[in-house]
């Protein structure tokens, strides 16, 4: 008979599972003899991978911080000239570089070095964190000791476990009251050092007022400074305990973990639970950007409330409060609208995260315990029942612990998003507070001009010099928008030859002031005027300040610098004589000390008389009155412009009233139309042709009246 073919073939196969059989059980064996050596050999490999990962990434944002301020350079030459819009320059809040680059700029200003009261802080909020960690563990080992006792029956090692545990809470609660302690004060600390870093820069080079007037970047800085900062510092304080808490836990409890139950299965359950977490992240919606959205928003609505409360006057005379409800209304529905959007993000979001944490994670942490008792491992010898009960219920609570602690690094991956948008709102303010003090301002330019003439002409710059007198050569005046009002001005002021400014409304009166202010860039041609802190500017409706009566008189000064300047009340009660203001000290209690919301209680005259009276206190060379005598009588205004010349100061006046000419030696007249004309001022004879010119227009006016009544007569004949 012939031999069955499948005989050899099966016995061929039993032969080749058996030899499978045994290169699987000499694998297993060779494997279980050094698994020691293997599984430390796969923890090196993972930890040099994840070494090299970190150092990729720094080299790598490294070079994207250098391309990024090449970027910037570039930019900051053509801002102006694109005239792009703001849309186009919103930065998409993700975690990225840009987002790396940003929070350690504000983290160099939060914790600016080592031997700084916040270095110490986080040293001993990390001591504590570290420590609750350890008491954790202790706890954990306690618990499985406390039921192992109740399983044996042992009523007196219970009831001393028992007593242990209560003992251990005290280090426990104490770490935790701590814990809460630091952040609070770690928060308070970063908010104080960005606040501070802000006014300094804020303050200083006329920056608040290049982003309010000449910048459009930033819409509200208010808010930015005083809720955002808040918010970034309270975030940033937060994210280091629930980031660096958990890291730690984690790292502890896996270590521990993977010393009961073999490390072969805490490395597999970390690969399942990295897999759920990497298709989490990619399903989380951008909270961050929504984050600096609703602040934005939030932003929007507080500032069109204190629009109202600024002008409240004006409104309820106009009976406008329909109007302001409508714009009101608009910006909280718009605020409500994305909050409630986010609202329902964050459930959905928060349904998926809660289940993958808490069960999905849950289930394979039970599976996990549960090793011990199902599989044999080496080295690890249950007997008892007691015993099994014990290492599960310490090892589950170590899982639990590793598990709240991997569920609360996802959590903070939402945290983390939402420091995103702080940071990029406060690190936006920063970059364009940098800007605008190196001089490159952002604007939407004015659609009727000539965009890239005009663009062009807004990133050149003139000559400023120092010196006595005032002279302008060939410098423009253009507004922010790019509007070109007069294409070269040119003219020169002695001391003791006083201005008259005069134009039609929008020609730019107040902008030549503004260039002389130093407030708006020279865009071309030289400049020669005194410093800054001799010319002094009156404008229409003066500016109040909080504080005392005194205050108003002698501000920007204080009572110090007074002081310094060997000025008394009494010298400032002479100055209100003059300008017959001292029944102000009796009307209000306190005299010089009173205090009142200034601007609310004074008429917008007496506004304007303790302007003077300010201008009296500073006596400087030059003055600037820009309409600044609208609601005073002749008599008072009188009394102003004599004085103010007896004290020696050079005036240059904005007006339209024919009162003022009198005072002045010479007139720059604007036309409107990019023309102007600057003469000596012969206020006389000038008046006595605008008499004439008058009288000679009332004639013509009536001249058409005649005609008709010619024309009558001779249709009567
Ligand atoms: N911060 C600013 N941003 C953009 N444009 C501005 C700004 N300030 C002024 N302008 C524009 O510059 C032009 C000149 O303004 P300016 O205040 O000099 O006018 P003015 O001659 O003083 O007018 P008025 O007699 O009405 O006070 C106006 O068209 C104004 O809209």
């Amino acid at each position: 008979m012939a031999p069955s073919p499948s005989k050899p073939v099966a016995l061929g196969s039993a032969a080749h599972a058996h030899t499978i059989r045994g290169i699987i059980s000499q694998l297993t064996t060779m494997y279980l003899r050094n698994r020691t050596g293997i599984s430390r050999a796969v923890y090196i490999t993972l930890f040099v991978a994840l070494v090299n990962r970190i150092r990729h990434s720094i080299a790598d944002q490294r070079g994207a911080s250098a391309r990024e301020a090449e970027k910037r350079a570039q930019r900051a030459g053509t801002t102006a000239a694109s005239g792009e819009d703001e849309e186009g320059k919103k930065k998409k809040v993700e975690l990225n570089r840009e987002f790396v680059r940003s929070l350690m700029r504000l983290l160099r200003i939060v914790v600016p070095g080592w031997r700084t009261k916040e270095t110490q802080l986080l040293i001993s909020h990390s001591f504590f964190l570290i420590l609750r960690t350890l008491i954790s563990l202790k706890v954990a080992a306690m618990d499985g000791a406390i039921v192992k006792a109740l399983i044996k029956g042992n009523g007196r090692e219970f009831l001393m476990r028992i007593v242990w545990w209560m003992l251990i809470a005290v280090p426990a609660t104490f770490t935790n009251s701590m814990l809460a302690y630091h952040q609070a004060e770690l928060s308070l600390r970063y908010r104080s050092r960005l606040t501070e870093y802000i006014h300094d820069q804020y303050l200083s080079k006329l920056t608040f007022y290049g982003i309010s007037a000449l910048d459009d970047r930033i819409k509200n800085a208010d808010q930015l400074i005083a809720v955002d900062v808040t918010k970034f510092s309270t975030n940033l304080a937060e994210l280091y305990s629930n980031l660096a808490k958990p890291i730690l836990d984690m790292t502890i409890y896996t270590v521990s973990l993977s010393r009961n139950v073999g490390g072969e299965g805490v490395v597999f359950m970390s690969l399942l639970v990295q897999l759920s977490a990497a298709v989490m992240r990619a399903l989380t919606p951008p909270f961050g950007k929504y984050v600096a959205d609703e602040a934005r928003l939030e932003g929007e609505f507080r500032f069109q409330h204190s629009r109202l409360i600024d002008h409240s006057e004006e409104v309820a005379l106009y009976a406008g409060h329909e109007a302001e409800k409508d714009t009101l209304d608009k910006g909280y529905f718009t605020l409500i609208k994305h909050i409630n959007y986010l609202l329902r993000r964050r459930f959905y979001h928060g349904f998926m995260e809660d289940y993958v944490v808490k069960y999905i994670w849950g289930a394979l942490g039970l599976l996990l315990c549960s090793l011990p008792v199902f599989v044999k491992l080496p080295g690890h010898t249950v007997s008892s029942m007691g015993d099994r009960t014990e290492s599960f219920v310490t090892n589950r609570r170590m899982l639990l612990g590793a598990s709240d602690a991997f569920g609360r690094l996802m959590f903070s991956y939402k945290e983390l998003m939402e420091l995103a948008g702080f940071t990029s709102r406060v690190s936006s303010l920063l970059e364009v507070m940098d800007e605008v003090q190196a001089g490159n301002f952002s604007k939407k330019l004015v659609s009727s001009s000539d965009t890239e003439a005009n663009a062009a002409a807004l990133k050149s710059r003139g000559k400023v010099i120092l010196s006595k007198d005032i002279e302008f050569v060939d410098v423009p005046i253009i507004s922010p928008n790019g509007d070109v009002l007069v294409a070269a001005l040119s003219f020169a002021l002695k001391q003791g030859d006083h201005l008259l400014v005069v134009g039609p409304n929008g020609c730019g009166k107040s902008s030549l002031f503004r260039i002389l202010g130093g407030l708006w860039p020279v865009y071309g041609g030289t400049v020669r005027k005194p410093h800054f802190s001799e010319i002094f500017y009156i404008p229409q409706r003066p500016y109040l300040s909080s504080g005392s009566l005194r205050q108003q008189i002698i501000y920007p000064d204080g009572p110090r610098t007074m002081r310094n300047k060997r000025v008394t009340d009494d010298d400032l009660a002479a100055i209100l004589r003059t300008l017959s203001l001292e029944h102000l000290l009796d009307v209000y209690p306190g005299g010089w000390d009173a205090e009142a919301e200034w601007r609310d209680v004074l008429s917008g005259g007496l506004q304007q008389r303790i302007a003077m009276a300010r201008l009296f206190y500073h006596r400087p060379r030059y003055a600037i009155l820009d309409e600044c005598t609208s609601s005073v009588t002749l008599d008072t205004e009188k009394v102003m412009y004599d004085t103010a010349k007896q004290l020696g100061i050079t005036l240059m006046t904005v007006s339209h009233r024919r009162s003022l000419w009198k005072y002045h030696t010479h007139i720059l007249q604007f036309d409107g139309q990019g023309k102007y004309v600057f003469t000596r001022l012969d206020a006389d004879r000038r008046m006595r042709l605008e008499d004439e010119k008058e009288d000679l227009e009332v004639l013509l006016r009536g001249v058409p009246e005649i005609e008709r009544r010619v024309r009558e007569l001779a249709g009567e004949e």
